[in-house]
């Protein structure tokens, strides 16, 4: 076991958090999935055989992968994590008082699997514990209601945790059902042993920062998206902490469009070797980026400048190479929605993406990229490839 730290996107991938779907997706229906950011309902078994295949690619490259729902039992072993996961799970504004205090003591009650699989898989009014039944919010909530909202979005491992260099930023999720995924994550980094010399960087409770819009293009070099999610205060306090731990030189906040199809940077663009990026044509020459360095204690900001431009020169390079999504512009927009930008790199030039994405893959291919193909066609009905469905905690040096 090794101490966790990351600088690069493709520097050898040797260990990374992954979170096998369970009960949390058998929960979307047609009438909330809208809400918990599922564009299909899901079929559960396949998905988890899916994510299993993922899984199993990856130990195939030597890749130690650590499973969420694990981490968080664990965690709560400790009794200050099982009170700080509690509170966070018990909504009094959602279920009153009575419920809250009869809730929180039916948790406080449950081994630590059990209460995991409460804390990601969420429960029902139906489910709680049979108590009041005279409770007016119990009478009043339909059945399936929930009294605890479900994480099916826990999958997507990216978005909740970043890791730079030796520390870890939770992130602050910009979107109503994913808050609760940040709580989850910090109790593991704060109470799981095997992170308990990890250092933090920015705050829990800051501007939103996701890390579906972080990339590390380079050791110092970090770009962060702002659009759906991460906002431009989000970006502006994430530079803040990376310049005061030494973690970057040059941060690049880069705007992209608003828009589900583009919720997260690395929905439009991910690096697959040392020097290359695969990346969506339609905003190849469009995306800029402001290039944010620390000045005199603060940050001085210049740009905007086109973003190719800007990362190259960050990067101490002359330009990056770049491998288009797709082929003609139907296709590519088919495959960018469809996560084929959305690789996880292994190694330089070895990464992981959804089989589906034919053209893409077949253009990562003739650039010389190896692709490990995984089959996505369950996975993907929330909107997330390979890159988002895993958080690395290490990787070795390029
Ligand atoms: N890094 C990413 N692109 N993550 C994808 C997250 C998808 C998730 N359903 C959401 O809307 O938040």
């Amino acid at each position: 076991m090794s101490e966790p730290q990351v600088r690069s996107e493709v520097g050898p991938l040797r260990t990374v958090v992954l979170h096998r779907p369970g009960t949390e997706l058998k929960r979307l229906t047609p009438r909330n999935s809208d809400q918990l950011l599922f564009d299909a309902i899901p079929w559960v078994d396949r998905a988890q055989r899916e994510h299993d295949a993922f899984a199993e690619v990856l130990r195939g490259r030597g890749v130690e992968v650590l499973l969420l729902r694990d981490l968080l039992a664990e965690a709560l072993a400790d009794e200050r994590a099982r009170a700080a996961a509690v509170l966070a799970a018990v909504d009094e504004l959602r279920v009153g008082t009575d419920i809250a205090d009869a809730l929180s003591s039916h948790l406080a009650g449950r081994d630590d699997a059990a209460l995991a699989e409460v804390l990601i898989g969420g429960m029902t009014f139906e489910e709680l514990p049979a108590g009041d039944g005279r409770s007016l919010v119990r009478r009043m909530h339909h059945p399936h209601d929930f009294a605890i909202e479900p994480l099916p979005n826990l999958l997507f491992t990216r978005d909740s945790s970043i890791w730079v260099g030796e520390r870890v930023a939770v992130g602050s999720l910009a979107l109503p059902a994913r808050r609760r995924e940040a709580a989850l994550t910090d109790l593991i980094y704060a109470y799981h042993p095997r992170f308990a010399h990890a250092g933090r960087a920015y705050g829990a409770h800051s501007a939103p920062v996701e890390g579906g819009d972080v990339l590390l293009l380079d050791p110092g070099v970090v770009a962060v998206g702002v659009g759906e999610r991460t906002t431009p205060a989000g970006a502006e306090s994430f530079a803040r902490s990376l310049f005061a731990d030494d973690l970057a030189h040059t941060v690049l906040a880069v705007p992209i469009a608003q828009a589900r199809a583009s919720m997260h940077l690395d929905t439009v663009c991910t690096m697959v070797d040392r020097d290359a990026v695969v990346m969506y044509p339609a905003v190849q020459h469009s995306l800029q980026a402001y290039v944010l360095r620390p000045h005199d204690g603060g940050i001085d900001v210049a740009g905007p400048e086109p973003f190719l431009t800007a990362a190259a020169e960050a990067m101490g390079i002359d330009a990056l190479r770049v491998i288009d999504t797709g082929l003609d512009p139907v296709t590519a927009e088919r495959e960018q929605w469809e996560d084929g930008n959305n690789t996880l790199a292994v190694a330089p030039g070895v990464v992981v993406a959804y089989e589906r994405n034919v053209e893409t893959n077949a253009r990562l291919e003739e650039a010389g990229i190896e692709v490990l193909r995984i089959d996505g066609s369950e996975l993907g009905t929330g909107r997330g490839g390979p890159r988002c469905m895993s958080c690395p905690t290490h990787r070795d040096a390029l």
